[in-house]
C-alpha cells in the first residue's frame, strides 16, 4: 500500500496524530477543540399530560407524571436541561436539517470529517429524524444531506476513476482501465429505480467551500451494528438475504478504525446514493415491537465519503493525477442508533430480548466512553481508559472522539408520561455529553496550483469543463446513433436448408471466429472511441469556451465603448467648465491687481499721515516746552507794553516787543459762557484790584496768550479750555465769541490735513473760530513766522502783528474780519 511522506496510507482519512503533525495544536488548547454538540428534538404528543416542556430554544424542563415515584419511594422533581438547541413539536424536518446538519455537509465539501447520530429511547423519532419520508415536509436529514452535497460539489469525475482498496484508502485507475471498468459496470445494466426515489422531494440548498481545483467522486457505504457485530448492508452472503459480516479494524498508519472491506458504492448523484441507502435499508434489521412497529434492532451507520484529487499539472484533461498521496478523503457518518428499551415495557422475548440486551449494552458502553472522556479531560490526563473496545459501536466512533472530526448528537424525546423515567436518563446523558471536547478537524485542502506555473494550467476553467462534459454526456446518452455505434454488432444468419449440416458447422465456425474478431474489434473500437471522444471533447470544449469568450469580449467591448462615450461627454463638459473658470480667474486677477494698487495707495496715504502726525507731535512738544516757560509777571508785561499804549509808534528797545525765542503772543479765548460771565463789569467783579490792573494795562501792548487758546474742530465755533485753577490775570485777549459756539470740555488733537482754509487764507494763519484749525496750529504758524523774522535778524514786535496776520500771499476774504475778534486787554 502506498503511503505518503507522513506515513499516511493512500486516501485514508487522516488520523488525529496526523492532524497534530499537520499543525493542529494540542487537543487541550481552547481554540482547536470543539464541544460535542447536542440538539434535542421533541416528538409530537397529543396526550393530556406532557412530561416535557420547552422553556426556550436552548432549554427543556421535565416534569414527573402525577403519582409517579422512584423505585426507592422518593419523588421525582422538575429538572431543567440545556442544549445547543431544542426543537419543539412544530419544528419541521427542514428546520432540523438547517440547524443541525447543513454545516456538516459544508464540512464534508471542505474536506473535513463529521459524525451525526440520533439518540433516544425506542419510538422517540430517531429514524424519522434521520431518514423521514419522501414528502417535502417529512424528508429527513440523510436525503437532504445527499442533495445538498451533490448540489455543492463540482468537477465530478466519471465513475471507476477512483476505487476503494477496502482498507480505508483509495487509488486512481488509468484512463484505459477506468474505461474497461465502466464498460463492465454498464453491462451489469440498470435495475429498477425505487418508487420512493421517483416521488421524493429534492432539497435545493447548497453550501459553498468546495475547492474548485479538485476533481471528486462520492462513495457511500452502509453498515449496521447488530448484536455487537458489524454487517455490510450493501453485500449479502451467498443466500442473498443475510448481510455480510465485517470486521472492524484499526488502521494503525492512519490511527483510524474502519469496517474492513465494507462495500463502497460510487454514486454520481443523490438519487443513486439514496437508492443505495434504500437497498441497504432492506437488509437492515427492523422488528415489530410493542412500542414501535418498525423498531430499529441495530445501529445503522451510513457513511458518505467525498474523495478528491487535484487536477493534473501537466494536462488540461479533466482527469486526476494518478498520485494516491494527493487524494483527500472526507467523510460524514450519519448514524441512527437503536433505541434503548426496557424489557418490562416491551415484553420482548427470544431474539427480540437478546437484541434489546445488546442494544442497551452498546448504548451503555457509549455512555461510559463519554463519561470517561469527560473525566480525563477534566483532570487533563488519562485517569481512566476509555472502553472503546467494549462495543463495536464505540470502536467505530473512536476516530471522532479521538479528534478526527466534529461530533453532533440529536436527542429525540417523546414527552409522553410512559417515557418519563427513560427520558430522564437520556436527557441526563445528553446534557453531560456536551462537556466532552473533541479536537477540531482543521485540515485544509492543499492548493494543487501551488508550485505550478500558471502557463501550465488548463486554458478552460475546470468548472466549465465539468458542466460542459455533463451536458455532452446527456446529449450522447439520448443519441440513438451513438448507442448503435457503441453496441456490439449482432450477427444474423439465415439457414435455408436444415439438412445442410456442413454448412451449419461452417457457419458456426464462421460465427465463432467473427464473434471473437468482433469482440476484439469492439474493444479496440471502444478504446479508440474513448480516445477520440476525449480528444473531440477537449477540442470542442475549448472551441465552445472560446466562442463563449468571444461573446463575452464583444459584450465587454460594447460596454467599454459606452463607457468611453460617457467619458468623452464628461470630458467636453469639464473643458467647458474649465474655460469659464479661466475667464473668471482672469477677472479675479484684474480685481486683485486693482485691490493691490488701492492698498498701495492707502499705505502711501497712511505713511504721509504718519509723517504729518509725527511732525505735529514734535510741534506739540515744542509748544509744551514753550508753555512750560514761566510767564512774565504782570508788572513785566505792563512794562513791556507800556510804550505801545502811549501811542508811541516806535517802541523803545525792550518795551512792547516780544522776542522770538520766548513767548511772543498770548491769547486767551474764552468760551461764550465764560464770556457771558465776563460781561459783568470788571470793577464789580474784581474791585480796585481790577481797576488798578486795567489802569496798568491801559497802557500795555495787547497781550495774546496762546496757551489758553483752543479752537474747536468746527470752523465757526470757538471753545475755551481753561485749567480749573487758572489765576485770572485780566490781561488776556478775549475774542468776541459768536452766538451758539460749541462747548467742549477736553482739548483734542485735530488732523492738520483737515484744517479749514478759510481762516488761513484770510489771516495767513488759523484763527479761533475757524472750523478746522486748532489753536495749536495757529500758534505754530505764529512761531514759524517769528522764526523766519528772527532768521533775517528782525525783531518782531506786536506792532508787526498785522504783518504776521496779513500774509501777502493770502487773499483776504470778507467773511471774517479781524475787528470781529475785538481783542481787548
Ligand atoms: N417529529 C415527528 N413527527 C411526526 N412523526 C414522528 C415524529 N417523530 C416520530 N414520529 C413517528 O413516530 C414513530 C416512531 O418513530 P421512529 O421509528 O423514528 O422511532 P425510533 O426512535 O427510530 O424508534 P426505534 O428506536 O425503535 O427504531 C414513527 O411512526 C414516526 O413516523
Amino acid at each position: 500500500m502506498a503511503s505518503n511522506a507522513q506515513g499516511r496510507k493512500r486516501g485514508a482519512t487522516p488520523s488525529r496524530d496526523r492532524l497534530r503533525d499537520g499543525n493542529v495544536p494540542n487537543k487541550r488548547g481552547v481554540d482547536d477543540t470543539d464541544n460535542l454538540e447536542v440538539f434535542c428534538r421533541m416528538t409530537p404528543y397529543s396526550g393530556s399530560h406532557s412530561c416535557l416542556e420547552i422553556i426556550d430554544e436552548n432549554t427543556v424542563r421535565s416534569t414527573p407524571p402525577p403519582g409517579l415515584n422512584k423505585r426507592d419511594g422518593g419523588t421525582y422533581q422538575d429538572r431543567v436541561y440545556e442544549f445547543n438547541h431544542v426543537f419543539d413539536e412544530s419544528d419541521t424536518q427542514q428546520a432540523v436539517f438547517q440547524t443541525s446538519a447543513i454545516d456538516l455537509v459544508q464540512n464534508l465539501v471542505r474536506g473535513k470529517n463529521s459524525l451525526l447520530f440520533t439518540y433516544g429511547i425506542t419510538g422517540s423519532g430517531k429514524t424519522y429524524t434521520m431518514t423521514g419520508k419522501p414528502t417535502e415536509q417529512e424528508t429527513g436529514i440523510l436525503p437532504r444531506t445527499l442533495d445538498v452535497l451533490f448540489n455543492s460539489i463540482e468537477n465530478k469525475v466519471d465513475k471507476c476513476v477512483f476505487y476503494p482498496t477496502g482498507k480505508n484508502s483509495y487509488e486512481i485507475r488509468s484512463r484505459v482501465l477506468a474505461n474497461v471498468e465502466r464498460f463492465k459496470l454498464a453491462k451489469q445494466g440498470q435495475h429498477n429505480v425505487n418508487k420512493d426515489i421517483e416521488i421524493r422531494f429534492n432539497e435545493r440548498a447548497r453550501v459553498d467551500g468546495y475547492n474548485d481545483d479538485y476533481l471528486c467522486t462520492v462513495f457511500v457505504s452502509y453498515v449496521e451494528i447488530y448484536n455487537n457485530y458489524a454487517y455490510d448492508l450493501l453485500a449479502t452472503e451467498a443466500d442473498g438475504r443475510t448481510p455480510k459480516k465485517r470486521d472492524i479494524r484499526q488502521d494503525t498508519a492512519a490511527g483510524q478504525t474502519f469496517v474492513e472491506n465494507a462495500t463502497e458504492i460510487e454514486v454520481s448523484n443523490a438519487d443513486e446514493a439514496l437508492e443505495t441507502f434504500l437497498k441497504g435499508e432492506e437488509m437492515r434489521r427492523v422488528g415489530d415491537t410493542i412500542l414501535n412497529k418498525d423498531s430499529s434492532r441495530s445501529h445503522s451507520v451510513f457513511t458518505i465519503r467525498l474523495v478528491m484529487a487535484p487536477y493534473p499539472t501537466s494536462s488540461d484533461l479533466p482527469y486526476p493525477e494518478q498520485d494516491p498521496t494527493k487524494i483527500v478523503v472526507s467523510q460524514l457518518s450519519l448514524v441512527d442508533l437503536a433505541g434503548s428499551e426496557r424489557a418490562k415495557r416491551t415484553f420482548n422475548v427470544g431474539d427480540r430480548l437478546a437484541e434489546a440486551g445488546n442494544i442497551n449494552k452498546s448504548l451503555m458502553v457509549l455512555r461510559q466512553c463519554i463519561e470517561k472522556l469527560r473525566k480525563n479531560q477534566k483532570h487533563g490526563s488519562l485517569v481512566e481508559t476509555v472502553p472503546y473496545r467494549d462495543s463495536k459501536l464505540t470502536m467505530l466512533f473512536k476516530n471522532y472522539f479521538d479528534g478526527s472530526g466534529k461530533i453532533r448528537m440529536i436527542v429525540c424525546v417523546n414527552p409522553k408520561p410512559d417515557d418519563y423515567e427513560e427520558n430522564l436518563n437520556v436527557l441526563c446523558f445528553a446534557e453531560e455529553s456536551q462537556a466532552v471536547r473533541v479536537a477540531v478537524d482543521s485540515r485544509k485542502l492543499p492548493s494543487p496550483g501551488a508550485g505550478i506555473n500558471d502557463a501550465n494550467r488548463p486554458p478552460v476553467p475546470r468548472r466549465f469543463f465539468s458542466r460542459w462534459n455533463y451536458e455532452v454526456d446527456t446529449v450522447l446518452k439520448n443519441s440513438d446513433i451513438v448507442q448503435m455505434i457503441k453496441s456490439p454488432l449482432t450477427e444474423n444468419f439465415i439457414i435455408d436448408d436444415m439438412y445442410d449440416e456442413g454448412t451449419v458447422e461452417h457457419l458456426k465456425e464462421v460465427y465463432t471466429r467473427r464473434k471473437q474478431e468482433n469482440e476484439i474489434n469492439q474493444r479496440n473500437m471502444d478504446y479508440a472511441l474513448d480516445e477520440f471522444d476525449l480528444l473531440l471533447r477537449n477540442t470542442l470544449c475549448v472551441a465552445d469556451f472560446n466562442a463563449l469568450r468571444v461573446e463575452e469580449l464583444a459584450r465587454e467591448k460594447e460596454a467599454t465603448e459606452r463607457f468611453i462615450s460617457t467619458l468623452t461627454a464628461e470630458n467636453k463638459q469639464i473643458k467647458r467648465e474649465m474655460n469659464s473658470m479661466a475667464i473668471r480667474l482672469r477677472e479675479y486677477e484684474i480685481e486683485d491687481d486693482n485691490q493691490a494698487l488701492m492698498e498701495h495707495q492707502l499705505r502711501q496715504g497712511r505713511k504721509k499721515d504718519q509723517e504729518k502726525f509725527r511732525s505735529n507731535v514734535e510741534a506739540l512738544k515744542t509748544l509744551q516746552d514753550l508753555c512750560n516757560v514761566q510767564s512774565p509777571s504782570v508788572a513785566a508785561l505792563a512794562k513791556n507794553f507800556g510804550g505801545h499804549q502811549d501811542g508811541n509808534e516806535k517802541a523803545a528797545p525792550g518795551r512792547g516787543k516780544v522776542t522770538t525765542t520766548t513767548t511772543r503772543v498770548h491769547t486767551q479765548i474764552t468760551m461764550s459762557g465764560q464770556r457771558g460771565r465776563e460781561t459783568e463789569p470788571r470793577e464789580q467783579k474784581y474791585g480796585n484790584a481790577a481797576k488798578q490792573e486795567e489802569g496798568i494795562l491801559a497802557n500795555a501792548v495787547p497781550y495774546f496768550n496762546p496757551k489758553y487758546g483752543r479752537r474747536s474742530k468746527s470752523a465757526t465755533r470757538v471753545i475755551d479750555h481753561q485749567p480749573a485753577n487758572r489765576v485770572p490775570t485780566g490781561t488776556v485777549m478775549q475774542p468776541n465769541m459768536p452766538h451758539g459756539a460749541k462747548r467742549v470740555t477736553q482739548p483734542r488733537y485735530l488732523d492738520p490735513t483737515r484744517r479749514g482754509t478759510t481762516a488761513i487764507h484770510q489771516y495767513g494763519f488759523p484763527v479761533p473760530g475757524s472750523s478746522a484749525a486748532s489753536v495749536w496750529d495757529m500758534y505754530g504758524h505764529l512761531l514759524d513766522r517769528c522764526e523766519q523774522a528772527s532768521a533775517i535778524g528782525e525783531e518782531t514786535s506786536t506792532d508787526n502783528m498785522s504783518d504776521v496776520f496779513d500774509t501777502p500771499s493770502v487773499k483776504h476774504e470778507p467773511a471774517l474780519d479781524q475787528d470781529k475778534f475785538n481783542m481787548r486787554f
